[in-house]
């Protein structure tokens, strides 16, 4: 089935709410669900790939090594520099803790950003536990965190720098080129968390100084619980387990690999590699087109610098609204007010919070994310729905009454409570 079918057949059957949070997870494609499928049965490649006595085992091993060689080619990588993970986060882990406990001997000092996934963030914290010490960089207005900013960080005794490629919640692009260069010069190890950027921007770990980078295959359109990390081979790089076991994965991770998801993996990598070019032009004139009918509406801001951005992530403030009343008005639209882990939180994104987004503005704020399935007519009916729900939600708000009169908010003092 192709694209256009698939939304066809959801446009017949939906009353479900149009799905536009693409960066908290995507569909399978249809193809890859077929692919993955067709692993599972005593006819498909249901062996263990670690088997080397018969032939169920070869055939396994042979999808496993077939997705690994397609997964490198997305990024120009060695297959040999692929490790299967769990996921992003299993990634993360693996490649921050990993790095740390194996360059111990040479420092302390590590240093990441404010607006990393939490993934980076809890395990920058476990290892601040274990002694480690960690630099957080506030990224500039705009998202950014600057190479000069990293190079002013750098210590005697820094031994990994992790930064993140695209943001989750604002889509903003760091420039992990220019990153890398610094780092290589320092030979400081460079983690990169691709998971937004992988499939969506081209990537070439030939040219690119970046020493471990992590996947997650549900961001690509296939399934979860599978991803994968990059290790690089020259210079090489070592990390120490943090999975013990069997010795898979030249010992970097443990366990018995997870044919069908890895199937999937390379599959997604596969099609995303030859489709990412009309795919991210198609995305970003959707996106565009949403944009184009919110835009003129009063006190609406983008968040994060316009310029360097992946095309499928606008987060957008809506002043004077606030943003979960907002959600809730708007039950046809499967969105999101930040990342999809921290949804459950109340709370202000910390991710907007360290761009200097004040509070009430960053409450204010949605993450709207298109994908492969995402139609014009789609956009349409979200924007309209945007602008009706912003417009009422404010007619209801005595706050915007008083900014349209022309009141400093900024200037009155309220009553304590
Ligand atoms: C930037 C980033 N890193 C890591 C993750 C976690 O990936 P996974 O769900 O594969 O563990 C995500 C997913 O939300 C992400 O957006
Ligand atoms: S799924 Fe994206 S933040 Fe967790």
């Amino acid at each position: 089935m192709n694209n256009q079918s698939v939304s066809a057949q959801r446009d017949l059957t939906m009353k479900l709410p149009i799905y536009l949070d693409y960066s908290a997870t995507c569909p399978v494609d249809p193809r890859v669900a077929k692919k993955m499928a067709e692993q599972l049965t005593m006819e498909g490649n249901f062996g263990n790939p670690a088997s080397r006595s018969h032939l169920f085992g070869w055939k396994a091993e042979e999808a496993v090594e077939d997705a690994r060689r397609n997964l490198a080619e997305l990024v120009n990588a060695d297959p040999r520099e692929i490790v299967w993970t769990s996921g992003a986060t299993e990634s993360d882990n693996l490649a921050i803790k990993g790095a740390a406990h194996f360059y111990q001997g040479k420092g302390k000092h590590i240093i990441t950003s404010k607006i990393e996934h939490k993934a980076v963030l809890d395990t920058c914290r476990q290892l601040e536990r274990e002694g480690f010490e960690v630099t957080y960089l506030n990224p500039r207005e705009d998202g950014i965190v600057y190479p000069e900013q990293v190079q002013e960080a750098m210590r005697d005794d820094t031994i990994v720098v992790s930064l993140m490629h695209v943001n989750n919640e604002i889509g903003v692009i760091n420039d992990i080129a220019a990153i890398g260069e610094i780092c290589r010069a320092r030979k400081v190890i460079f983690h990169v968390d691709a998971a937004q950027s992988a499939g969506r921007l081209p990537i070439d770990l030939a040219e690119t100084k970046v020493d471990l980078m992590s996947f997650s295959a549900h961001k690509m359109y296939g399934p979860k619980g599978i991803g994968a990390l990059y290790v690089r081979r020259k210079p090489r790089v070592r990390l120490e387990a943090q999975m013990h076991g069997g010795g898979h994965e030249r010992g970097m991770r443990s366990g018995t690999l997870a044919t069908h998801q890895i199937v999937g993996m390379g599959e997604a990598a596969r099609i995303v590699k030859e489709e990412m070019a009309a795919e991210s032009k198609r995305i970003e004139a959707l996106r565009d087109r949403f944009w184009d009918q919110i835009k003129d509406m009063e006190e609406v801001h983008v968040n994060g610098s316009w310029e360097q951005r992946v095309p499928g992530i606008l987060n957008v403030s809506f002043a004077f609204v606030e943003g979960e009343s907002l959600i809730m008005s708007l039950k046809d639209l499967a969105i999101s007010s930040g990342s999809a882990c921290t949804s459950a939180s109340l709370e202000p994104s910390y991710v907007l919070r360290a761009l200097g987004v004040n509070d009430e503005l960053a409450h204010s704020s949605l993450r709207f994310s298109f994908g492969r399935f995402t139609t014009e007519h789609e956009v349409d009916t979200a924007a309209a729905e945007v602008r009706k729900a912003v417009e009422k939600l404010r007619e209801l708000s005595p706050l915007w009454d008083m900014y349209k009169d022309g009141i400093d908010l900024n200037t009155i003092e309220w009553a304590a409570h």
